[in-house]
């Protein structure tokens, strides 16, 4: 394996030679170098796998594998923003989080502590999961940093329920605690793909209640993509946003490999361009939620999952180098 160099702008791609193909190699994400080999990272991915927060079908505790073994052949242009996503940016594979499989607290506890180590050095975190839980750890980590955030939340689901058999720290409630525990700006909260059967119709009053404003999946197919962008951007302005993203919010056809998978969701076509669209915003951090391999069929839903990880990569990437740009240029 040869090692790989620093680029013009310093930092460590990841290997492009003819000697290193694509698909051999341990898999990191994108096949970005580890953080313990370039020390600090911009922009690290980082496994949490979790998957004991389920109400359905389990399995997700293999989702950041499944992922990174998908984004192997990702490469190192963006066409779609103009930007070389490792390369103007240090993104480092930080590895897992542990977190205990038989207690949820203690999980909770481990993802807050590990996230905290991770933005602690200055990078932004891009979370592979794991089941939905692990959005409250993660955003509690963010909110220390950044103050209460902007939240973008693509799923199927509102997982802003109360509990589920009484437990309060599942995959179907981490918004509902974030609200409570004032880690968000409940002026710019929004879900996006929503759809199917709830349990009652109290679930949708309660979530307005919390201060989320709705873009159904039929929203999306009726609307278009450059309209719901645009609607959006509005809600969100200048403020740090946190995006989370549940792969369920594809439609089975687009990702089968998934704990509760709901009929009538978006393409990933229409995933990555609202995705794409969200280019001038302020992206602190980032996670990827709830791809279950088991149920997967020939890595469809952990290519969309990469790709999508990619794109959100693209977006801290292209801010962080802008941000960087200005203090660079700014006259003295
Ligand atoms: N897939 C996520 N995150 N949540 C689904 C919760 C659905 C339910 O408990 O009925
Ligand atoms: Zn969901
Ligand atoms: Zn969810």
């Amino acid at each position: 394996m040869t090692a790989n160099c620093p680029d013009a702008t310093g930092n460590i791609p990841p290997q492009e030679t003819d000697a290193t193909l694509h698909f051999t190699g341990p898999a990191t994400f994108g096949r970005v170098p580890r953080l313990d080999q370039v020390g600090t990272a911009d922009i690290a991915v980082v496994g949490v796998p979790f998957d004991a927060g389920v109400s359905y079908r389990p399995g997700a505790r293999f989702g950041a594998n499944a992922v990174r073994e998908a984004s192997r052949q990702l490469r190192p242009y963006n066409p779609a923003l103009d930007v070389y996503p490792f390369h103007y940016t240090q993104v480092a594979d930080a590895g897992d989080i542990t977190a205990n499989p038989h207690n949820i607290d203690e999980a909770v506890e481990s993802i807050e502590a590990g996230s905290d180590a991770l933005l602690s050095t200055g990078a932004q975190l891009m979370t592979l999961g794991g089941d939905h839980t692990i959005a409250l750890p993660l955003l509690r980590s963010v909110a220390r940093r950044h103050g209460p955030v902007a939240l973008l939340h693509f799923d199927a689901h509102l997982d802003t329920w109360d509990s589920h058999f009484g437990a309060r720290y599942t995959h179907g409630t981490p918004f509902r605690r974030a609200a409570e525990e004032g880690l968000l700006d409940t002026s710019a909260l929004s879900h996006v793909g929503t759809r199917g059967s709830l349990y009652s119709k109290e679930d949708l009053d309660e979530d307005t209640k919390l201060g989320f404003g709705i873009v159904t999946a039929a929203d999306v197919m009726r609307r278009g993509v450059d309209e719901v962008v645009q609607q959006l951007k509005e809600r969100i302005g200048k403020r740090p946003l946190y995006i989370s993203v549940d792969i369920d919010v594809l439609d089975p056809a687009h990702a089968p490999g998934t704990g509760t998978p709901e009929a009538g969701g978006l393409t990933s076509r229409e995933l990555l361009e609202i995705v794409r669209g969200l280019a001038d915003c302020y992206v602190v951090s980032a996670d990827l939620v709830e791809v279950a391999p088991a149920y997967d069929h020939a890595e469809i839903t952990a290519v969309a999952a990469s790709h999508t990880a990619y794109e959100l990569i693209t977006l801290m990437s292209r801010q962080i180098a802008f941000f960087r740009w200005v203090e660079e240029n700014k006259p003295s």
